[in-house]
């Protein structure tokens, strides 16, 4: 049994896999992270390697307390990829998006793939079918939208997020709304078009917190999978012990 964590800007998300099946998925604050570790733990106790990708300022220390216990895996820009690196500054390419990219690689394998994680930012990472991992984009989250247009002008409210009943909004809200939620969806239909221009076919994985509320408003069609990043950690826990 291996237990994944995905170490995001926001929130921990983590997964405890047997094999290619998830047993448990859990999904908490950094604060609370070696209470919810031991706590996964004394559930799967057949655990036997912990996999960390991680993205967000979390001590390294809190994972090694549980070093008697399990094999701590903490990948790096180090560990063996399924993919060429062709980003012109590999050190400084997010582990988040070279796990998305290693994870398209190992479930999509000979295909032209374009993985979109929508979180704290949404990342945009090409991974052509010659397997060269290309780049994309990073671009501003949902949430963080509202709370930057809040944060950085003397009048507008921080709103929650609320579907926007026209892309003409009429009053403050609704402008903010349809700002923020049609130009968000904007903005990845716009980018998917851009890279169908450019390459004939290939596959679009959708993942990270908004996955739900993205799936539904994208007029493109996609492979809507908010497991991806974890799942493609423990696919990479495989490749890792073939090829490390
Ligand atoms: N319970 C929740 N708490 C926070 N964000 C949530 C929640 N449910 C959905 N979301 C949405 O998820 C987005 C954050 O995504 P996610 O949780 O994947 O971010 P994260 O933990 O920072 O990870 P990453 O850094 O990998 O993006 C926000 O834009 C928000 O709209
Ligand atoms: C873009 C984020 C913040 C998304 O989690 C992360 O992948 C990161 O810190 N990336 C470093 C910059 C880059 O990927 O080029
Ligand atoms: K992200």
């Amino acid at each position: 049994m291996v237990l994944t964590i995905d170490v995001g800007n926001t929130r921990i998300k983590a997964a405890v896999f047997e094999g290619d099946s998830v047993l448990g998925k859990f999904v908490f604050e950094k604060n609370q992270l070696e209470k919810k570790i031991k706590n996964i733990l004394e559930k799967f106790q057949n655990c036997s390697d912990l996999v960390v990708a991680s993205v967000g300022n979390v001590e390294k220390q809190s994972f090694l307390t549980f070093e008697k216990q399990l094999n701590i895996h903490f990948l790096t820009h180090e560990n063996a990829f399924p993919f060429v690196n062709k980003y012109a500054t590999p050190k400084t390419l997010g582990i988040d998006r070279m796990v998305l990219a290693a994870g398209a690689v190992l479930q999509f394998p000979k295909q032209n793939r374009l993985v979109i994680d929508a979180g704290t930012c949404v990342t945009y990472d090409f991974i052509d079918e010659s397997d060269h991992y290309l780049g994309g984009a990073i671009s501003p989250g949902l949430q963080l939208r509202y709370e930057t247009l809040h944060n950085f002008t003397a009048k507008l409210p921080l709103l929650e997020l609320e579907v926007p009943e026209s892309y003409i909004g009429n009053s403050t809200a609704q402008s903010i709304h349809s700002g923020i939620v049609n130009g968000f969806v904007y903005e990845i239909d716009g980018f998917i078009d851009e890279y169908r221009r450019n390459f004939s076919n290939f596959i679009i994985i959708l993942t990270g917190g908004d996955t739900d509320f993205l799936a539904k408003r994208l007029k493109n069609t996609i492979f809507a999978n908010s497991n991806f990043l974890l799942e493609s950690l423990n696919q990479i826990f495989q490749y890792k012990i073939d090829n490390d």
